[in-house]
């Protein structure tokens, strides 16, 4: 009863947080387009948070951008993408615009000086990553920040994760998430391959960043995808499901799996299934002659949506073997769950509370680099960001359905 009111209580507060007081030189975000994330991943986070005031809006259409700023209390609706990006009481531009157009707007934001928080996935290839995010505009003394917002690593439930990793000894790992049937329409932008579109852009991209971290390490080799196609009228090279086997180096293999597709009845939150090798572990209790072998599993249920839920199992089954002949003498399971919404749940002295959302604490870290302090030391870097669209042109090259197009700047 305890633990379904701390849910409610947390889930309740996640979405209604409280309003602090700004400080008096708060950071002005501007938002691109009238997104459907961007209460989620930006305005409601930004409300607890003292040096963030969401100032502009702007749509292609600018009576839409009326009413979105109505609805979420967006003081400033400017006349056009452009006009955001130039004006000059913005410091940072928010952009939640299909995949296909963050290239073109990054830069643009970049080269008028702004910050940037880019959604996820950051460009549509890996040629637009290299040239984004190798861009000059970012080493210049005082350059801008751009943050890819892979917001699920600075989660701390994703550090207590890693924790239970030992990256070299992983020989295979899963991510799985399901999107019930309905959701996703045939019009939406993740239906659009020339707005770069496709599940596994769009879900894969959190499976593929996963495995990437769990194995420390780039896949060598896209060894199996399969895709199901959308349907009419959705461009017929974008998927609606996928499944595909990466391998990794030492011949590990990381598996992802995803759709828009699932049964309500069927759904489940993102989990991520991880399988180390056996490896020998001290114990000064057994015998000289003795070895202890541990074998570990990890699952973490509720990856991406880790507020609303989460859990990380530990499961580690060990055997007594004679050190010579490899006989078993004796073989048992131990398991802890955990589950942890702020830093000192895990014994770390760092900022944030149960209610904050993996989008929360990923705005605390990038108000800390605009503010050049030293944070928590979570963050995507950028060479993460090019390795993490190779990976993803790697398994669409493989589909079959091909690496999703670039994007020709259209700025002025
Ligand atoms: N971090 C997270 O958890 C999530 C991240 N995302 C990411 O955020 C981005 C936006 O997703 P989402 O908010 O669902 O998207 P929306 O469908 O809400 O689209 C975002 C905006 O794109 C603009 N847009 C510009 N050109 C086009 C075009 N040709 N066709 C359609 N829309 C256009 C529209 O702006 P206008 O108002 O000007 O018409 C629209 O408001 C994606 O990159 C997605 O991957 C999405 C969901 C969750
Ligand atoms: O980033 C996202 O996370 C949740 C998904 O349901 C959504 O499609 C995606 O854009």
């Amino acid at each position: 009863m305890a633990g379904l009111f701390t849910f409610l209580h947390r889930n309740y507060k996640a979405s209604n947080p409280p309003i602090v007081p700004k400080s008096s030189d708060p950071i002005r975000f501007g938002i691109l387009g009238a997104a459907n994330i961007g209460p989620d991943a930006l305005f409601i986070p930004a409300r607890s948070h003292p040096e963030v005031v969401i100032q502009a809006v702007a749509a292609r259409d600018k009576a839409k951008a009326k009413a979105y700023a109505d609805k979420h209390g967006i003081p400033v609706v400017l006349d056009s993408y452009d006009a955001l990006i130039n004006d000059a009481s913005i410091d940072v531009v928010y952009i939640a615009l299909p995949n296909g157009l963050h290239f073109q707007w990054a830069l643009a934001a970049l080269e008028k000086g702004k910050h940037v928080l880019l959604e996820k996935p950051s460009v549509s290839n890996a040629t637009e990553a290299e040239l984004l995010f190798h861009s000059p505009l970012l080493s210049k003394p005082g350059a801008p920040v751009l943050l890819d917002a892979v917001h699920y690593n600075f989660h701390p439930t994703w550090q207590y994760f890693m924790s239970q990793i030992n990256q070299t000894d992983v020989v295979y790992a899963s991510h799985t998430v399901l999107v019930p049937t309905g959701i996703i329409k045939p019009t939406d932008i993740r239906y659009n391959y020339d707005l770069a579109g496709g599940a596994i852009m769009d879900l894969g991209s959190y499976g593929i960043s996963a495995l990437r971290a769990i194995f420390a390490a780039e896949p060598e080799s896209c060894v199996e995808c399969t895709v199901k196609p959308t349907v009419p009228p959705a461009s017929e090279l974008c998927d609606a499901e996928y499944t595909a086997k990466l391998q990794f180096p030492g011949g590990a293999i990381g598996e992802i799996r995803g759709t828009y597709d699932v049964p309500w009845l069927k759904f489940r939150l993102p989990n991520l299934e991880v399988l180390h090798r056996p490896t020998e572990v001290p114990d000064d209790s057994i015998e000289p002659n003795q070895v202890k072998i541990r074998t570990r599993k990890v699952v973490f249920y509720g990856h991406m949506f880790a507020t609303i839920y989460n859990r990380i199992d530990t499961e580690d089954t060990f055997e007594v073997r004679n050190r010579d002949d490899q006989q078993p003498i004796k073989k048992w399971t131990e398991k802890i769950s955990k589950s942890a919404h702020s830093f000192r749940e895990i014994g770390m002295e760092q900022p944030g509370e149960t209610y904050w959302k993996s989008y929360r604490y990923q705005l605390e870290e990038f108000v800390q680099r605009i503010k050049g302090r030293s944070g928590n030391g979570i963050w995507v870097s950028a060479d993460e960001s090019i390795a993490q669209m190779k990976a993803i042109d790697m398994v669409y090259a493989k589909s079959g359905f091909g690496v999703r197009p670039s994007h020709e700047r259209q700025v002025s």
